[in-house]
């Protein structure tokens, strides 16, 4: 799967001329040295682009369950300077390694955040944190204690577009929030059946891996999403052939409740085997995700809310006094600084990912010199908050929580 987005990001780097960019960067004299725990495909979208423009951060190591599936991605990035592992505990045992990246199957995130951070290593951990509310629970005490940095990888918060949507919504200018839809589909045989995303016991479900729907919707939704209450009305999910406690597919409503707001209620629907057409299109057209925010006085339309590095646009419609939809439309896009990161910040070129390696790697010099980080953040709380919803979605369609 992660193919189509590497495939996307080298058309999106070709056309913004950044492999000369990246010829250019001259690494820093103590960069933080990241160690990646699995040989996934993601590590080239998530980790390796990003890291090549930043020259404050370097990848040192990669660990496989074998040796040579380590080495072989080396030599698929052309990597230099990196050392392969064939066991986890042997690259957390490595001294030269300052931060881990978890690019594993969900059911893994937490027992090997765990160990990372206790092992001295800040972890960047792949979305969703966990398997269920317990685990990222134990994962936020242990970054306390530990004081280690640990990062959800919810890279589509770091980018600035999101940031400028959260400002119009908070702003107040077009009242309170009152219902949110969020969408994201993946086409039916765009992954195997043995996918990672199709097995229970690896912590998979269309709930945990298109983890964004919530993310999306509550982001908009919450002042403050640590002291706002969610209660789920309605989940009916799509069950996967392989394994019936595997969601295929899910749709979810759920109310907002927060001191001094109407409640607001969201819908998200997530599926990864959306159906094809006739049995035989896949519906690229609804491959883009979508979220959308109905205000007293105006809708919100974000397409693309996790790829808006790629290309975006922001609408606002103005509503009548009748809440009936007007004809005055604005639209915006921002790919650079933004109200979270100030003015000068970024390039139009950066993608998501690359504002999240930003983010952690001015987290990790905050936590490691005793200062306060005030940028762009998901933090533990939010992240429990959201696999709190979660837990509470598969309880109402009747699944088990995610155990493993
Ligand atoms: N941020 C984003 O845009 C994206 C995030 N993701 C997230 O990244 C994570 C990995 O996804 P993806 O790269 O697509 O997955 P892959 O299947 O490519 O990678 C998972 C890795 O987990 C390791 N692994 C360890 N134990 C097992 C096991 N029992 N079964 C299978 N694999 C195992 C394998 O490592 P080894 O090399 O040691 O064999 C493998 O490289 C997921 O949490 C997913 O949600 C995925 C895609 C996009
Ligand atoms: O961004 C993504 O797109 C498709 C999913 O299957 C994947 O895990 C997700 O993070």
């Amino acid at each position: 799967m992660s193919w189509i987005v590497e495939a996307l990001l080298n058309v999106h780097n070709w056309w913004h001329g950044v492999a000369k960019i990246k010829a250019a960067t001259q690494t820093s004299n103590n960069p933080l040295r990241f160690g990646v725990l699995g040989a996934a495909e993601i590590n080239y979208v998530a980790l390796f682009d990003p890291i090549s423009t930043n020259p404050g951060v370097t990848v040192n190591a990669i660990a496989a369950r074998s040796l040579s599936k380590a080495q072989a991605q080396i030599d698929k990035y052309q990597l230099e300077d990196v050392r392969a592992y064939g066991s986890y505990d042997g690259l957390l045992d490595d001294p030269d390694i300052d931060a881990v990246y978890i690019p594993l199957p969900n059911g893994l995130h937490c027992e090997w955040a765990i160990k990372a951070m206790e092992a001295g290593k800040h972890v960047l951990i792949e979305k969703p944190i966990a398997s269920n509310a317990e685990q990222a629970r134990r994962i936020r005490e242990v970054s306390e204690a530990t004081v280690k940095v640990a990062l959800e990888a919810f890279h589509w918060r770091f980018h600035p577009a999101a940031h400028q949507v959260k400002d119009i919504v908070d702003s107040g200018k077009y009242g309170n929030v009152t219902s949110l839809y969020a969408q994201f589909y993946v086409s039916s045989g765009f992954l195997k059946d043995n996918d990672i995303r199709f097995q229970y016991g690896l912590a998979g479900g269309a709930c945990m891996d298109l983890t964004y729907v919530f993310s999306g919707t509550t982001y908009f939704a919450c002042d403050d999403i640590k002291t706002s209450k969610f209660k789920v009305l309605a989940a009916a999910p799509r069950l996967a052939a392989m394994d019936k406690k595997v969601d295929a597919a899910m749709e979810a409503t759920f109310e907002v409740e927060q001191a001094g707001k109407p409640i607001s209620t969201c819908k998200v629907s997530a599926d990864i085997a959306r159906p094809k057409l006739f049995g035989l299109i896949p519906k690229l057209w609804e491959g883009t995700p979508f979220l959308s925010i109905e205000l007293e006085k105006a809708r919100i339309d974000f397409p693309a809310f996790v790829g808006s590095w790629l290309n975006h646009t922001i609408t606002i419609t103005e509503k009548n006094n009748d809440g009936s939809l007007g004809s005055i439309k604005h639209t915006e896009q921002c790919y650079t600084g933004g109200p979270q990161w100030g003015e000068g910040k970024g390039e139009r070129w950066w993608t998501s990912y690359r504002y999240q390696l930003e983010a952690f790697v001015e987290m990790v010099e905050a936590r490691d010199t005793g200062k306060e980080y005030a940028g762009p953040d998901v933090g533990l709380n939010e992240s429990v908050r959201i696999m709190e919803l979660i837990d509470a979605v598969y309880q109402k369609a009747d699944l088990p929580i995610r155990d493993t």
